[in-house]
């Protein structure tokens, strides 16, 4: 079973706007990193928004295990079963690293007796070490605060990673350290990983890339990636 299903989406703002999304059906899989790509307006957050349970669609269904979203406890959903990673990363600039997912364990719940140790081990993970997790978010380069980002998105160990323009405000040599960390956690960890991006070299890290057009999404799985031996 697929871990996410849209089912014939749609999505309007208002009650005379346009269609936003058009009937769109697709799937997403665990341990797989699906792209979403698509012009400026296309309805890319508008899409992740329904799909991370912020909002509900005007017709159609999301689900999740098989589980209607809309008929979901959708806090609960959110809390529990998806993580959110932002272009702004969205910590708490004037507080430590280590607090931020703390802090982010206690608003989703988690029961652990010892989080400071747990998130500690999770930041190493992501290679901040306990120097660097005590240190405000502020003096830390947009490529570690994207790890922390990305810890935080992990903190209450969620099986979907949701992630919008993950690098639009890193270098290179960031992205790829970013999209790396992504792509291990569908492929390691089994985590069914959705990132929407403009950016063609983001997409190619992915194993099914989908594009957003008039309302519609339209899908490709890549072929495996082959290493060309020169000799
Ligand atoms: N709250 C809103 N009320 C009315 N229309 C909205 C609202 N939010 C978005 N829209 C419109 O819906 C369409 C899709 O917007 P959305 O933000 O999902 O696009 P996007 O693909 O994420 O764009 P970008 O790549 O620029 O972030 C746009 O035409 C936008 O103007």
């Amino acid at each position: 079973m697929s871990v996410l299903e849209l089912d014939k989406l749609t999505y309007h703002y208002g009650k005379y706007n346009h269609q936003v999304l058009k009937g769109i059906t697709a799937a997403f899989e665990e341990g797989q990193m699906a792209s979403i790509m698509g012009r400026s307006g296309a309805g890319k957050t508008t899409l992740l928004s329904l799909v991370s349970g912020l909002d509900t669609a005007s017709g159609g269904r999301v689900l999740y295990r098989g589980q209607d979203v809309a008929k979901l406890d959708r806090d609960n959903y959110r809390a529990r079963s998806v993580g959110l990673v932002f272009q702004g990363y969205n910590l708490l600039t004037n507080a430590s690293a280590l607090d931020n997912i703390v802090l982010s364990m206690q608003i989703s719940g988690v029961k652990s007796s010892h989080k400071k140790a747990d998130a500690l081990a999770l930041l190493a993970k992501l290679g901040i070490d306990e120097e660097t997790a005590k240190r405000k978010v502020l003096r830390m380069s947009g490529g570690e605060q994207q790890r922390v980002g990305i810890a935080r998105a992990l903190a209450h160990d969620p099986d979907v990673i949701i992630a919008d323009e993950p690098t639009g405000n890193l270098d290179e040599e960031s992205e790829q350290i970013i999209m790396e960390i992504l792509t291990g956690l569908a492929h390691q960890e089994g985590k069914c990983v959705l990132v929407v991006t403009h950016s063609q070299a983001v997409a190619n890290y992915a194993d099914q890339v989908w594009r957003l057009r008039d309302g519609k999404l339209e899908g490709k799985k890549r072929p495996p990636k082959v290493s060309v031996v020169q000799g």
